[in-house]
């Protein structure tokens, strides 16, 4: 392993993928090849590049939805703690890291049948022990500042609309204080109000210290939070047209 500063929370290294196809002859599909970057607490780093260039693969190899082919992905939650290889991290390894040190707010939320839209976002709390009728209060205060309207908080989202149901997945993933977090496209349904909020809040997160890694296709949103831009296209392993 590369020496790293005490502020660093999260590195690739060398980290590769691909995808395989079985139902179509085994078609090789290469996406990225040598993928190396870290991210420090209180940075908002965000990739770039093009469509399909493997953004948010890289994402979800973080989180430990894709395998990794090949390389390191070393995180930790603070400056002294050991770093942990999620590319080798048992399933197990994975659910603690998850719950302990890396969130994740992906681009659609999943949302269960029958549960409110209240209790989807204050599950992570109750995940961790918070005393129901607090974590319920944690959410309700996030999603008033998201602006989703209080009739709503009893109803299961799966009727809501897709920017509603985008601001009920940032309340789920920023209510809890990972100190890591990745953020897939959050603002990519939602009217220049809640934009400015979610800028807001990934602000308040950096000042307290969490490595942020995001994709953020709108140009003002990237300006306004990165602090730096890692563009894949460095990384990409697939042949450039003539
Ligand atoms: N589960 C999968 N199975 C097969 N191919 C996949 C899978 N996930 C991603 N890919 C392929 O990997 C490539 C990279 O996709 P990815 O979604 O990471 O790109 P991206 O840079 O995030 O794109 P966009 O900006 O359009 O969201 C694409 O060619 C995609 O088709």
């Amino acid at each position: 392993m590369r020496d790293h500063s005490p502020k660093t929370r999260l590195v690739l290294e060398d980290v590769a993928k691909s995808f395989t196809n079985h139902l179509r002859g085994g078609i090789h599909l290469p996406v990225v090849r040598n993928v190396s970057f870290a991210v420090d607490a209180g940075e908002v780093v965000v990739l770039g590049g093009p469509s399909g260039v493997g953004k948010s693969s890289i994402l979800r190899m973080i989180y430990g939805n894709y395998g990794v082919e090949a390389g390191h992905i070393l995180m930790r939650g603070a400056a002294g703690d050991p770093f942990a290889d999620l590319a080798t991290a048992s399933p197990r390894e994975v659910g603690a890291l998850r719950r302990t040190v890396v969130g994740y707010v992906s681009q659609f939320l999943r949302a269960i049948p029958r549960v409110s839209a209240l209790d989807v976002v204050a599950e992570p709390l109750f995940a961790r022990g918070v005393e129901p009728a607090t974590a319920r209060e944690s959410a309700a205060v996030l999603l008033e500042r998201l602006n989703l309207p209080a009739a709503l908080y009893d109803l299961p989202p799966a009727t809501f609309s897709g920017g509603e149901k985008q601001r009920v997945n940032i309340a789920r993933g920023f209510l809890t204080d990972h100190p890591i977090l990745l953020l897939d496209e959050p603002t990519a349904s939602l009217d220049n109000a809640n934009r400015d909020v979610v800028c807001e809040l990934i602000a308040e997160k950096r000042q307290r210290g969490v490595a942020i890694l995001g994709i953020f296709h709108d140009e003002e949103v990237r300006g306004r939070v990165a602090s730096r831009i890692v563009d894949v296209s460095g990384f990409s392993a697939r042949e450039k047209a003539a």
